[in-house]
């Protein structure tokens, strides 16, 4: 059965008020226009600031995610920030609904695991009783995905790769084809980690100031620049040394 949950994203663009402020003014929520998400995982990439959590915030609140975090049920706020881009978001669904998910963002993890502390039934399932606050953010994060990530989910995750050492993450690639292969779950990522952008049945979008186009693992800068450098390493590192001391 085809697992989508959410088949393509689309901007409401005759209701948008001002393609000249935040969050509109984004080239990748200019150009938004019938994105196609792949069934099972869909990775979001490219420089600091183009937008990453900007689009998946909005998608995870369109999708019914409170825009802090955590499962569809949580509620808490403690700041009040997110853009009003879901406003502008048409979701295209598939056939089936997710039966469960979970929005994760790495900025604000701390405070899910302070509203998971509250919850002592959702504790237990997630993290063994034990508080994520009493783990390493790393441990609390992997406990969470080995626990509460169950079948049939949409998993929405804004950099989880922040906590994880080079070995947790591919423990989590480990994790992310069990979801999408076995699971039948649709995850959405948005990552710097040329570790997870290798897993190879997805889509990966890259956004620059052309806005999002599908990209080759291998054409991403993440996948060449880090490959470069670990080959190259003392030629990169004398040049970054030299132009360290013109400055
Ligand atoms: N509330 C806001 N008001 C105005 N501009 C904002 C706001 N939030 C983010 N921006 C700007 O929007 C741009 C995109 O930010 P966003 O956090 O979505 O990027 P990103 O691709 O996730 O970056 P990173 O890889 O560093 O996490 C940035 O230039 C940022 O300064």
């Amino acid at each position: 059965m085809d697992p989508t949950f959410i088949r393509t994203v689309t901007l409401l663009r005759e209701q948008v008020p001002d393609f000249n402020r935040y969050p509109f003014n984004l080239p990748v929520v200019r150009e938004l226009d019938g994105l196609e998400l792949h069934p099972r995982v869909t990775f979001f990439a490219g420089e600091n600031g183009s937008g990453k959590s900007t689009l998946l915030e909005a998608i995870a609140t369109a999708a019914g995610f409170n825009p802090e975090g955590g499962t569809r049920s949580f509620n808490f706020s403690t700041r009040s920030s997110e853009s009003e881009l879901h406003r502008f978001l048409r979701l295209i669904r598939g056939y089936r609904r997710p039966r469960t998910g979970f929005f994760l963002r790495a900025e604000s993890y701390f405070n899910v695991g302070t509203v998971l502390e509250q919850m002592p039934d959702i504790l237990q399932d997630a993290y063994g009783g034990v508080s994520p606050h009493e783990q390493s953010h790393g441990e609390s994060f992997l406990m969470l995905v080995r626990n509460r990530f169950w079948a049939n989910g949409l998993y929405i995750l804004d950099e989880p790769e922040a906590a994880l050492s080079p070995q947790h993450q591919l423990t989590l690639l480990r994790h992310i084809d069990d979801l999408a292969r076995r699971k039948s779950s649709q995850l959405l990522i948005a990552t710097h980690s040329p570790i997870l952008l290798a897993y190879p049945d997805s889509r990966i979008y890259w956004l620059s100031k052309q806005g999002l186009a599908p990209i080759a693992y291998e054409d991403t800068e993440h996948y060449r620049l880090t490959r470069d450098f670990l080959l190259h390493r003392e030629r990169y590192l004398r040049e970054l040394m030299a132009n360290h001391d013109e400055d």
